[in-house]
């Protein structure tokens, strides 16, 4: 695998949605490519398939054509049991709402991913804990999510996130939930760790300010997707 090997790679993608009023497509023919260390955009009004591309791309549904790759690797024709292997390592998620087990500390929210995976308990421990400080929360490593602000649990689901060290992070308005400047915060610790570890990320977010600050951006519009420069960013 070549340097220039994306981490996402999606062509052609299509998705259509049976409705009791026909077919609805919602993505038609798109094509994107992801490198790592890369901080991708995805912008478009509610219902433009923003999340119904992130769930091809992180292998949750499969697109109704096209074909998806992953370091390379099609996953279009796999088993599921081999698409959700490749998922489990890969692929990290952030959602607008942070899904954290409320009676675990942060520590143990983020170590859980990786105790699933196998991770020795020592261990798992010990790098959850440098995930939080990495990401600014040494001092919330056992707070519960209850005793942290919404920004700090939004943190807190990203070191989970990154926990088994994914290739690719894929987040659905992270900070749809938060104020602008708490939003800024979480925004850039999210780009500091992609600078930092190189995961390729693509983010869905309707804040138009955080997309300015983005490598590259993509709208979608009527299924298709869009490259918009880095001046005038917008729907
Ligand atoms: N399982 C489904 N069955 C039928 N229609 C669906 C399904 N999932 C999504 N849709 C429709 O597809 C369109 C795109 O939805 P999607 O959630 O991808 O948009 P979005 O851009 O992420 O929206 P938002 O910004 O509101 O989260 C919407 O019109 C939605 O109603």
């Amino acid at each position: 695998m070549s340097d220039r090997t994306p981490v996402l790679s999606l062509r052609d993608v299509s998705r259509t949605y049976p409705t009791a009023q026909g077919g609805l497509t919602v993505l038609k023919g798109v094509n994107l490519d992801i490198h790592p260390g890369e901080v991708v955009g995805l912008i478009g009004p509610s219902g433009s398939g923003k999340s119904s591309l992130l769930h091809a791309a992180g292998l949750l549904e499969h697109p109704t054509s096209g074909e998806i790759a992953i370091e390379g690797e099609a996953v279009g024709a796999l088993p599921e049991r081999a698409r959700t292997r490749i998922r489990l390592a890969k692929v990290g998620f952030v959602y607008q709402f942070h899904h954290l087990l409320p009676e675990f500390d942060a520590r143990d929210n983020v170590a859980l991913p990786m105790r699933i995976a196998g991770v020795p308990e020592r261990e798992a421990r010990e790098r959850a804990e440098a995930l939080l400080a990495t990401l600014g929360l040494k001092d919330r490593a056992l707070h519960q999510p209850a005793q942290m602000s919404g920004g700090e649990q939004q943190r807190v689901a990203l070191a989970r996130a990154l926990a088994n060290r994914p290739r690719l992070l894929l987040a659905d308005e992270p900070t749809g939930n938060l104020d602008p400047t708490t939003s800024q915060t979480v925004f850039e610790a999210l780009q500091a760790v992609v600078k930092d570890t190189g995961v390729a990320a693509l983010i869905a977010t309707h804040n138009m300010e955080l997309a300015g600050h983005m490598d590259r951006v993509f709208a979608l519009k009527e299924g298709h997707l869009e490259e918009r420069p880095a001046e005038g960013r917008a729907y």
